[in-house]
């Protein structure tokens, strides 16, 4: 769940504050003080669980574990190269918290790289960050190499623990096995293995799991 601009009231005044533009998905969350790298922007309050959207984010492994942030945070665009670390890999919710990775001055976009806590992200899009490591298709963890996402500053747990357990299967990018619902190439990226709760992507078996059977 967004604000609206009608229905606008910020979240977190005198930290930073949504900048609405006309076009759809065009606003940012901007930061309203200069942080330092290191700093604590602001703990994830006010957190709902809820069924993965384009809105919300991953907090763990299983298939529940998606919250909506309830914030204007929720308006944080994804970069190839972030200035903000979603962490809720806390086990302790009380500490969950978005962090800067470097500084960051009054009126700049607050940023994070999206697969850094997205194993499958909800609504893939060709990145517009513009940055000289951009990725261009921005899709989730679960299309990149565990080098693509350790670069970005900070990946949550489970997706370096997803990754590690995609790339040791001995069917991993063998070929060997390919999804049955997946043998059209345009094939959208939602279905989870019934094995291993993780995803088919583009007609690849990426989890490398043996296919459930249909
Ligand atoms: C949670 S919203 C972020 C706020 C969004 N800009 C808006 O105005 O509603 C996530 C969506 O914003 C867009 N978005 C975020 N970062 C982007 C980027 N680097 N390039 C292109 N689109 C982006 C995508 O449509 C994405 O699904």
């Amino acid at each position: 769940m967004k604000p609206t601009q009608e229905s606008y009231t910020p979240s977190h005044p005198g930290l930073f504050a949504v900048a609405f533009k006309p076009g759809a998905f065009s606003s940012a969350c901007i930061a309203q003080k200069d942080f330092k790298a290191g700093e604590t922007i602001a703990r994830l309050e006010g957190l709902t669980v809820s069924p993965r959207s384009y809105t919300t984010v991953q907090c763990g492994p299983g298939p529940e574990d998606h919250i909506e942030l309830n914030s204007d945070l929720v308006y944080v665009n994804h970069s190839c190269e972030p200035n903000v670390a979603f962490d809720l890999s806390s086990p302790d919710r009380t500490q969950w918290h978005a962090r800067a990775l470097k500084p960051i001055h009054s009126g700049e976009p607050l940023t994070f790289f999206y697969p850094s806590t997205e194993w499958h992200m909800d609504q893939p899009f060709d990145c517009t960050c513009g940055t000289p490591s951009c990725l261009g298709k921005v899709q989730g963890a679960a299309f990149l190499k565990l080098d693509e996402l350790t670069a970005r500053g900070f990946v949550s747990p489970w997706i370096v623990d997803a990754v590690k357990q995609r790339d040791a299967s001995p069917l991993a990018n063998s070929g060997a096995a390919v999804h049955p619902a997946l043998q059209n190439p345009t094939a959208k990226a939602t279905t989870d293995c019934e094995s291993c709760g993780l995803g088919y992507a583009g007609g690849a078996n990426v989890c490398g799991c043996r296919p459930p059977a249909y």
